[in-house]
């Protein structure tokens, strides 16, 4: 039933309601010329029809346990629900960063039945995540090379996207959330089972979401807490204005690099199963005036790298920037 800080969204499903205003992502047929024309102009859209994963259509969790075989798999634990991304590469210079989950390496058939037994005391959340590789059972490798590859291979020409860099498994327990970020690849996101809630945020949403710096270990993430916003801090979170979308199974999402997402795995319809395509950027050809804010947040990034490195003290980033920019360019 919803609460007062959940919306019925619809039919069958109860979702937290955030102070930000949303509309909805489109849902399409992805042969609808309409659906194409998104894709082509980096706007997300809900693509019915697709068959992008038709060949796993059949993936629960016993037919994984059976043919995942017996590789270890990364699973993340979290005791807020939340999984906030770091990279631990970046973890040297932030002496004081304290990792918000933890994560550990099991096989798939450990992690279903630790999943069967947390069903129980919802305590921990447990997200898999697992690059979809050699390790995996023959019969997955077949589902696998039965994906509609020809249609994701046509998207990636006519987008002239770059090469596919990954798929990922992810296998994510009922009330799991994957808070705000951005990530620099285009990505075809394909569900499986369960369902997913997904906010999106235009990339001209920049100066609303709060980034961290890009030296920190949550480069990309939202440094708001949707759940509870610091307006003083973060006042022009107030202003910000999102998409909203339910992804089901057999949907497939297109995200376009930069665009903000934040992924809620909605309670009452089990497990979510989802695999991800992802690919790096177009190449841009001749750049086109005005810039997109996806451009200006490419220049922003590689414009903090050059002072970080140029200082070489982080302590010092935040004066040289405000010396830069405050009573000159405000
Ligand atoms: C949170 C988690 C498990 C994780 C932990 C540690 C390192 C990486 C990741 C990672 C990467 C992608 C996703 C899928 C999706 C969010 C969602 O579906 O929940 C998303 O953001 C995207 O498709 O771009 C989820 C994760
Ligand atoms: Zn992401």
């Amino acid at each position: 039933m919803a609460t007062e800080n959940t919306v019925n969204s619809g039919e069958k499903f109860v979702t937290k309601k955030y102070p930000f205003s949303t509309q909805p992502i489109p849902r399409l047929y992805y042969r609808d010329p309409k659906a194409e024309h998104l894709i082509q102009s980096g706007q997300p859209v809900i693509l019915t029809g697709s068959n992008l994963v038709g060949s796993a259509y059949h993936w629960d969790m016993d037919y994984l346990c059976s043919n995942l075989g017996c590789g270890q798999y990364t699973v993340y634990t979290s005791s807020s629900g939340k999984f906030k991304y770091y990279d631990e590469k970046k973890m040297p210079e932030n002496k004081d960063f304290k990792p918000p989950t933890s994560h550990t390496d099991m096989t798939f058939q450990e992690f279903a039945a630790k999943l069967k037994q947390e069903r129980n005391n919802e305590k921990e959340r447990m997200y898999l995540q697992q690059p979809l590789n050699d390790t995996v059972g023959k019969w997955i490798v077949m589902d696998f090379t039965n994906f509609n590859w020809e249609w994701a291979n046509q998207q990636q020409k006519t987008n002239r996207w770059g090469p596919l860099t990954s798929n990922l498994l992810l296998v994510g327990m009922e009330g799991v959330i994957t808070p705000a970020h951005y990530d620099e690849q285009e990505n075809l996101f394909a569900q499986i089972q369960g369902y997913k809630r997904f906010l999106l945020f235009d990339p001209d949403q920049f100066e609303c979401l709060y980034p961290y710096p890009i030296y920190h270990p949550h480069d990309r993430q939202s440094q708001v807490d949707f759940d509870n916003p610091d307006f003083e801090k973060f006042p022009k979170f107030a202003d910000l204005k999102g998409y909203e979308g339910i992804v089901g199974p057999k949907d497939v999402l297109y995200i376009p690099m930069y665009w903000w997402h934040q992924v809620e795995s909605l309670s009452g319809h089990g497990e979510t199963i989802s695999i991800t395509f992802w690919y790096k950027a177009a190449q841009t050809m001749k750049v086109v005036y005005p810039l997109t804010a996806g451009q200006k947040v490419a220049i922003m990034r590689n414009i903090e790298k050059m002072i970080a490195e140029a200082l070489n003290d982080k302590s010092e980033m935040s004066p040289f920037m405000s010396n830069m920019v405050l009573g000159r360019y405000t």
